[in-house]
């Protein structure tokens, strides 16, 4: 009989669903090295948010099929080892949206009427009302960073109480934000403009400290800031600061860099300015529930053999079809991700090409993989095989399909046009070797280079000496190059350039390629 482990606390449904078909061992609070000790035992582990699966733990775990995190993140999950060892990675992207975002709403309340001071003064003998004159939210402006799932949710919560709405997300079309009724504008204009300001971003590399001390700086002083997203995405010491100092009226808070809260954080200090809860968005009877079912039901299929559906890291798809498809899926999640990031944030459409035999596959799977590839920049390990359509719907991304069974340069080749904020571009690229991903053209200028982690394209004049020019300017910003490769139609015409770099471009470089006489353009993608 399988086992599973489940190392955090989850609803009895769960455990009871589990139960069916493994044996399952309920252990909290395991220290780490514990769990590597005795991982090795177990087919499944059920996690929340209170387990680490760092690298050693999934190196350890021999015998393990599936991770099932009862939530949204996975930020508390190491995907890439994970899916490196063939773990599927699932989670319950929807079942604690409602409970998070009433929890922000409820965080926003309670701070304009500071009612867990009153509260506690009421209970402590006082009967002092003029220490708690709250504000009103009635007509206020409020700051959505994040228009995703829990975002959009408070944002029709808030227009409701008659809040004038704002919102920032790089990767939402104005048709969607015009639908929930916010006004899409840029962050520095959000900062400034609001009275209340609420983050449902994921923590990546873009939203570290993306609440910093130069955006305190910009907000107003009468300013309120909640955040039930993920900590790290604000610097806590910048914010105990502005709090402090009266820079900003006050903030509410859910997640925190380091969980639990250190015992001398800062924020600890701020009385009445500040409402602190121990991560508690996703905590109500109903989202629990909701959690337990969604993630022990995707364990119990992929024990008993069966595709999941919310899978972060494998697609959720038969495996004979997966097993056939997977070369192909790999080579559109990649040009998804490439033109995603050539077209810029917020793209308009995504336009499909399948050509030569690929034009004869089920294709609904790599359009997807397409979809997830262009979307995976703005939604991280949110994005998986099952959600990638509804996402690029829900943004207003216009998909079109085509097929071209002659187009037979390569045995099977994919064509990729995007329509986003940095105008249209396209990727093409094709299998060596029914494996190996190759670039076969950008922007239709034919190349033959393989995808690599750090890549710059230009857009330029074929002329002698624009190569050395760059390869001068990348090497005064020690940028290593690992690959170069030029396109083009015509001797002199238009060209591309496509470069393999060891090493990520530094900030402000890209605006130097751009003034090389010849260049016209210059792009990068990180993969
Ligand atoms: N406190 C809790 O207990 C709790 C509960 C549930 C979810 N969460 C967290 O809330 C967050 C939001 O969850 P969701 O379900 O709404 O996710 P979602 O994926 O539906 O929405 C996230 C949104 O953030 C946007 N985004 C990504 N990068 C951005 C950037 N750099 N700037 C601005 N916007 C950006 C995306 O386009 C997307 O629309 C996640 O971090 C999740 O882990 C916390
Ligand atoms: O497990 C929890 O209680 C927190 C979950 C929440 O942070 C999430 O991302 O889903």
């Amino acid at each position: 009989m399988s086992k599973v482990l489940v190392s955090d606390s989850i609803d009895q449904v769960g455990i009871d669903i589990l139960s069916q078909v493994a044996q399952v061992d309920v252990k909290i609070g395991l220290p780490p090295e514990e769990l590597v000790r005795i991982i090795p035992e177990y087919d499944a582990l059920m996690i929340r948010s209170g387990t680490r699966v760092t690298q050693e733990i999934i190196e350890a775990a021999d015998n393990l099929k599936i991770i099932g995190r009862a939530g949204v993140g996975v930020d508390n999950v190491d995907i890439p080892a994970a899916t490196r060892k063939g773990i599927v990675v699932v989670n319950s992207p929807e079942g604690n949206t409602i409970a998070a975002a009433e929890h922000a709403l409820a965080m926003m309340l309670s701070m304009s009427r500071y009612i867990p001071d009153a509260n506690q003064s009421v209970k402590s003998g006082k009967w002092d009302r003029k220490s708690f004159v709250g504000v009103e939210v009635y007509k206020k402006t409020l700051g959505i960073v994040g228009l995703g799932k829990i975002g959009s949710h408070f944002a029709a919560a808030a227009k409701a109480m008659g809040m004038k709405l704002l919102a920032y997300d790089p990767f939402i079309s104005q048709e969607r934000a015009d639908q929930i009724g916010c006004r899409l504008v840029d962050l520095d204009l959000l900062v400034q403009e609001s009275d209340y300001i609420t983050l449902h971003i994921p923590k990546t590399k873009e939203t570290y400290h993306l609440f910093n001390a130069e955006v305190f700086a910009k907000m107003k002083p009468t300013a309120r800031l909640i955040n039930c997203a993920r900590g790290g995405v604000i610097d806590e010491a910048a914010l105990a600061d502005a709090l402090r100092t009266g820079q900003i009226a006050g903030a509410a808070l859910d997640v925190f860099e380091n969980e639990p809260l250190e015992a001398d954080s800062p924020l600890r200090e701020l009385g009445s300015k500040i409402v602190l809860t121990p991560h508690l968005g996703a905590s109500t009877e109903e989202a629990q529930v909701n959690v337990a079912i969604d993630v022990a039901e995707q364990i119990r299929d992929v024990l008993l053999g069966l595709p999941a559906r919310s899978a972060v890291n494998i697609p959720g798809l038969y495996p004979d079809v997966l097993e056939k498809l997977k070369p192909y899926l790999q080579l559109a999640e990649t040009l998804g991700n490439m033109v995603g990031q050539l077209a810029g944030g917020r793209i308009d459409f995504l336009d499909v090409r399948l050509q030569g035999e690929l034009a004869g596959t089920k294709s609904q799977a790599v359009v997807v993989a397409s979809l997830k590839g262009l979307l995976s920049q703005a939604l991280r390990e949110r994005v998986n095989y099952v959600n990638a359509s509804i996402e690029a719907k829900e943004r207003g991304i216009r998909v079109i399909e085509t097929r071209d069974a002659s187009l037979m340069d390569y045995t099977g080749s994919l064509h990729l046009e995007a329509k986003g904020s940095l105008g249209t571009h396209s990727v093409t690229g094709a299998l060596l070797g029914d494996q190996e991903i190759r670039i076969t053209s950008v922007d239709d200028f034919p190349i033959n280079v393989p995808p690599t982690r750090y890549m710059l394209f230009t857009l330029h004049r074929d002329v002698p000496g624009i190569i050395g020019k760059i390869g001068s300017l990348l090497g005064s910003f020690n940028v290593n190059i690992a690959s170069m490769q030029v396109g083009r139609k015509i001797v002199r015409g238009e060209a591309v350039m496509v470069l393999s770099l060891d090493d990520p471009l530094p900030e402000g470089i890209l605006a130097e390629i751009i003034k090389v006489s010849g260049i016209r353009d210059a792009y990068t993608v990180t993969l």
